[in-house]
């Protein structure tokens, strides 16, 4: 499915929060969007997924201006994973994830709660209580919910929307590689990702292209190495002296955002680099 945002604008009082933002998420692609805190990458994924309306712009999904859709409809083309997802009730795990399979014949609500529960690495999770959960568990029920929403809507049409407001904040490296991992997986089945990440490193090695965003406009998009360039970091995230290398077997780029000498460079790019870069 290919999400299109046309010059879409986002205002709360007299505050702009998104200015004009154009972006596309082509079927089959992962599209990163970074930027400072309060820049609006929250915002444009809730304008994305139909929870706000743009004051102007236009989004569609295959062509389909979003405000068309029922809410039935949306459902089953695009799930969010929002960055804060509050329970303060007992709940067995299982019963979130089927909270996401509203629509599927009752025989399958099980089976596709638990292929998803599997996915993220919580098979043995389902009848836990979410409050019992650590962070990093209960961020993965939830992302386990938006999967299992998505997989639901791909039984009658093309794998839908994935949207994903940093997953990775309450995981460990290698749940962050398996969150991303599962996010590509979707794109290679034909579906789309849009993700926010701070990480300028994970987004520079997953995916297709990135758009930075500050101060509700875009200040740049486009392939990782042609995005993450020393002056965009300067200029974005007031960076004082970033280094940016070329990953030799990927092609990508490698950040180090630190004013930091090159022999403390060279141990953190050698520690870091088998680690994150694919
Ligand atoms: N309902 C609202 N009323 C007033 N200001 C708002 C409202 N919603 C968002 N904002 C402001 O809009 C700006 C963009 O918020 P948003 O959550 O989209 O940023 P973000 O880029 O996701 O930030 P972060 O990286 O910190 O999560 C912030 O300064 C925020 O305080």
């Amino acid at each position: 499915m290919t999400l299109r945002l046309e010059a879409v604008s986002c205002r709360v009082g007299s505050r702009l929060l998104l200015d004009a933002v154009s972006l596309e998420v082509p079927r089959g692609a992962m599209v990163a969007v970074v930027g400072p805190n309060g820049a609006g990458k929250s915002t444009l994924l809730r304008v994305a997924s139909g929870l706000i309306e743009p004051e102007a712009g236009d989004v569609t999904f295959d062509g389909i201006p979003l405000k068309d859709m029922t809410p039935e409809r949306l459902a089953m083309r695009r799930a969010m994973l929002t960055q804060d997802s509050p329970l303060r009730t007992r709940f067995p795990v299982m019963d979130l994830v089927r909270t996401g399979l509203r629509g599927v014949p009752a025989k399958q609500v099980d089976a596709f709660a638990a292929l998803a529960l599997r996915r993220v690495g919580l098979a043995d999770f389902a009848r836990r209580d979410v409050l019992s959960l650590s962070g990093g568990e209960r961020q993965r029920v939830h992302l386990a919910r938006v999967l299992a929403q998505l997989e639901a809507g791909a039984l009658s049409d093309t794998p839908g929307l994935l949207l994903l407001d940093e997953p990775l904040s309450a995981q460990d490296l290698p749940r962050q590689a398996l969150v991303l991992d599962i996010a590509r997986e979707h794109t290679r089945r034909g579906g789309s990702c849009l993700v926010v990440l701070h990480d300028l490193n994970w987004a520079a090695s997953r995916a297709d292209s990135i758009m930075v965003l500050s101060q509700g406009r875009v200040c740049a998009t486009g392939p990782p190495h042609a995005v993450l360039t020393p002056d965009m970091l300067k200029e974005t995230f007031a960076v004082a002296a970033p280094r940016v290398h070329m990953h030799d077997r990927s092609g990508r780029p490698f950040v180090v955002p630190h004013d930091i000498t090159a022999a403390q460079a060279s141990e953190t790019e050698r520690k870091a680099a088998p680690c994150i870069l694919p």
